[in-house]
């Protein structure tokens, strides 16, 4: 966190400085007590207007530095909240896909919401508190000092002993602000995941399972919260005892110095009135240490997620696909357990269109996605024309397809900006990619065209219209390497074969399509078919000459057929 201070170091000086203005002229209020109660004493009326007139100059001033110090408080904080949570989106923005995939996506999302307040609450906030009344506090004792010093000295036995206690409550509240923490990135993930699932939860009845993981994930994550509370209850209650015990001291000893004559009576009230200040404002320091020391373990999530790097990503090289992607014996798992591809190797040539086959489950997604640089965890090799995917730059790598999934991620802003993606394409560029995606008519028919919103996840549109809209943000991007992940499975049979026949005819387009669709009219058109079976590549070749094998793929083609 500390450098989210010395990036706003100036925000923090003002803040600092009127908050020691306003709380020097707080605690001079005592010495102001002081002299009216002597004055009155003295029966000085002429005294008694100045001091009144002072006064209000005094309090007017006062109220206009408690101003500045508010509003430069609150301005820091909000700066560093923004700072923290920016920095923050940015380190998990710099994931690659397979670091990003290691958490939920909740996970990310509490981090941004939960954790950032969390930092606010019980860093930001405290931490500005100990400052006001750390100078509260030692203006006191200068003041306690220039009343008297036996009271004093007394006062700052009773301070010792009020030391000691709530130090002990640090390391307790440390443990349960982190499992709270964790608790709260559990909880958003299950209602992300309820919420997420509504229209299953309604079309299948699901309300009182529903409800009772709601309440069950609420109950636990209130719990920790409690557990939490219960530590800083606790240390505030211990804390309030012993600030007790100091202005009990004051008020008995300097009412006996009163009567042996040592002190006058404004000295009792402006003693009276200051040791509250050293009392109070000890109680909210020693409250505010242990939460303080608490964010610890929050701050370095934080600092985990803001700091990510990609490894050694600046002497990495930038890939090529001039001439092929070369698959060698490669082995893959998940779970470094159930090996879900087994002993891979192909060679995709530039321009070529391939289609993947299998049955579901037998590893065409992951074969795809480890081609296209998802993941670096596997055996054996992946080659970019010459160069080996462990020297590449994954994000180049990644930059260099596009993959059209099943279920395309659709932004809640318009078909036009689904498209583009916020980059800039000529008027050209963005018909040719309508055209080949079969969107042209589509958007003559809808309301405002391009400029259709498409509503959260794309729930405006059908599963057909997002995909030819995936296709189409492809399209436009000309990236050498396109992959139709059942890309077109939501689409009719005459729009899939006109969308497919047109990618099939691009020529510097490397075609990857992973189908389920056994029509001889599009299985036709690819250079070759690629037919897989439980993580292995079982048998490859043109369409009219794996049907004329007999083998594998004849039998599987004969059955989808
Ligand atoms: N992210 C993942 N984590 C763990 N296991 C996974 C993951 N993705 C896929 N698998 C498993 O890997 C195996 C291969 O899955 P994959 O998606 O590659 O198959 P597929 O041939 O593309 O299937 P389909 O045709 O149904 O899409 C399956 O057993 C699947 O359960």
């Amino acid at each position: 966190m500390i450098r989210y201070l010395k990036q706003y170091k100036l925000l923090l000086f003002l803040t600092v400085l009127f908050t020691a203005i306003s709380s020097l002229s707080y605690v001079f209020i005592a010495i102001l007590l002081q002299q009216v109660m002597d004055i009155v004493d003295m029966g000085d009326i002429d005294g008694f207007i100045r001091i009144l007139l002072f006064s209000l100059a005094y309090f007017a001033l006062m109220g206009v530095f408690m101003y500045l110090q508010s509003f430069f408080s609150k301005k820091f904080i909000c700066k560093i909240m923004k700072a923290v949570r920016s920095k923050t989106f940015m380190g998990i923005e710099k994931h690659t896909i397979e670091d990003y995939a290691k958490n939920h996506t909740a996970d990310y999302l509490s981090a941004i919401t939960n954790d950032v307040k969390m930092i606010e609450d019980n860093f930001l906030l405290p931490l500005l508190q100990v400052i006001q009344y750390t100078i509260i506090f030692i203006a006191s004792l200068a003041v306690m000092i220039y009343f008297d010093i036996i009271v004093t000295v007394c006062v700052i036995i009773a301070i010792a002993i009020m030391l000691i206690v709530p130090s002990l409550f640090g390391g307790l509240l440390s443990k349960r602000q982190d499992k709270y923490s964790d608790m709260l990135s559990v909880f958003t993930n299950h209602v992300k995941d309820l919420l997420s699932g509504f229209e299953v939860i309604k079309s299948y009845r699901m309300k009182n399972y529903v409800l009772s993981r709601f309440e069950a994930s609420n109950e636990d994550t209130i719990k920790a919260k409690y557990s939490v509370d219960k530590a800083i209850a606790a240390n505030e209650a211990v804390s309030m005892v012993l600030a007790l015990l100091v202005q009990v001291v004051v008020v008995f000893l300097s009412a006996y110095f009163i009567i042996i004559g040592r002190i006058s009576a404004g000295a009792l009230l402006g003693m009276v009135q200051v040791s509250s200040n050293l009392a109070n404002p000890l109680l909210i320091i020693f409250s505010n240490i242990p939460k303080i020391k608490s964010i610890k373990p929050i701050a370095q999530k934080l600092n985990q997620l803001s700091d990510y790097e990609k490894q050694d990503a600046s002497t990495k090289k930038s890939p090529t696909f001039n001439d092929a992607i070369c698959v060698e014996n490669l082995h893959f798992s998940y779970d470094k357990e159930n090996e879900v591809i087994g002993g891979i190797s192909l060679s995709i040539e530039k321009g070529k269109k391939y289609a993947f086959v299998g049955k579901s489950g037998c590893g065409k997604s992951t074969l795809i996605k480890l081609i296209a640089g998802y993941y670096s965890d596997f055996t054996g090799n992946v080659l970019y024309d010459a160069d080996s995917l462990s020297i590449l730059d994954i994000d180049k790598i990644t930059a260099l397809s596009s993959i059209i999934h099943q279920n395309v991620y659709m932004f809640d802003e318009s078909i036009f900006d689904n498209i583009c993606l916020h980059e800039d394409y000529s008027e050209k560029e963005l018909q040719s990619a309508l055209s080949d995606s079969g969107l042209s008519s589509f958007i003559k028919q809808v309301p405002n065209g391009l400029e259709y919103h498409v509503g959260e996840n794309g729930a405006n549109l059908s599963g057909g219209q997002k995909q030819r809209i995936a296709v189409a943000r492809a399209l436009i991007r000309k990236k050498p390497l396109l992959i139709l992940d059942e890309g077109t499975s939501a689409i009719d049979m005459q729009t899939a074969y006109d969308i497919e026949s047109r990618l099939l005819a691009i020529s510097d387009l490397t075609l990857l399509t992973i189908t389920h669709n056994m029509s001889k009219d599009i299985l036709e058109l690819y250079d070759e078919i690629i037919f897989m079976a439980e993580g292995k590549i079982v048998e490859h070749g043109t369409f009219e000459a794996l049907i004329a094998k007999h083998a594998a793929f004849y039998d599987f083609y004969q059955l989808k057929k």
